[in-house]
């Protein structure tokens, strides 16, 4: 349901704190493309890395949540394509890009929380699929860009969104890793349920027709399996420093 009480979805988890920032090594205009499926550790590495680079954060799929949430406030049938299209101009979105503390709100409303409870999750995925939609959303997603010194992420940010990207990374990490991982944040939510939830998200988002999910040409794909989320945040700040120092 929208709004009303304590939101029952999952939380973001705050930022990783033990990477020292280095935002002296960075040019003030880098961007930094970070896409992979559902759960793969996008936002946590992303937030990460900004945090201990100074730059700034854009949750791209946040945007998407909070376009879906505005469908589902004003009634919007999310399966209808049509009628998604023709709304896609009205929400007013505002992304704030503090990785300590992201933001978002639709039409002056903060819908931080309200945009990760189940109803919206379910609902989000045929809504990105909607072309206004995504024309919609890639024109704010490049207004917040435009300015650089920043790390975004999503699921076209290499490939549509910002592919001179200098630092593209390609995130995965095995199904039942990532159930795992978000069954753990949710409090112990079912396994199987999670990872197919994650999976039918992963299906839908891969196979639509506008701006696939995919690994955009040039990305540096890294397997987070094995790997804690320091450990990743380090490899990726460590790929960042590496090609800043080559430029
Ligand atoms: N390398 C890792 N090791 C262990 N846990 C991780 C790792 N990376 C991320 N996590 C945890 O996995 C969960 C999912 O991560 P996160 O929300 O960053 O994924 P995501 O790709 O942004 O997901 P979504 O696309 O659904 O928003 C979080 O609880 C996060 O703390
Ligand atoms: N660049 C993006 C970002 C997100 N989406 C869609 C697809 C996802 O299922 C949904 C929610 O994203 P999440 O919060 O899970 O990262 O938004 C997209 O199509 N393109």
């Amino acid at each position: 349901m929208l709004g009303g009480g304590p939101p029952a979805g999952r939380v973001l988890p705050p930022p990783p704190t033990r990477t020292s920032r280095r935002q002296d090594i960075v040019s003030s205009t880098l961007v930094v493309a970070i896409d992979g499926p559902s759960g793969s550790g996008k936002s946590s590495t992303s937030r990460g890395v900004a945090a201990a680079l100074g730059l700034r954060y854009l949750d791209t799929g946040a945007m998407f949540r909070a376009m879906t949430w505005a469908m589902l406030r004003d009634r919007v049938d999310v399966h209808d394509a049509g009628a998604v299209g023709a709304h896609a101009a009205t929400p007013r979105l505002t992304s704030g890009t503090d990785p300590d503390g992201p933001t978002i709100t639709v039409d002056g409303e903060d819908v931080s929380a309200a945009i990760r409870l189940p109803d919206v999750t379910a609902a989000v995925s045929p809504v990105s699929a909607v072309p206004e939609v995504r024309a919609r959303l890639l024109e704010l997603q490049r207004e917040v860009i435009g300015d650089g010194g920043i790390v975004v992420e999503g699921r076209d940010i290499g490939s549509v969104v910002w592919p001179q990207a200098p630092v593209k990374v390609y995130l995965t990490a095995d199904p039942s890793a990532r159930a795992l991982r978000r069954a753990a944040e949710e409090g112990g939510a079912d396994l199987a349920a999670t990872e197919q939830s994650l999976l039918a998200r992963d299906k839908i988002d891969s196979g639509r027709a506008t701006a696939p999910l995919t690994m955009p040409a040039g990305a540096h794909h890294i397997d987070t399996t094995p790997y804690t989320l320091d450990e990743v945040i380090g490899l990726v700040v460590a790929l960042v420093e590496a090609v800043e120092a080559r430029s």
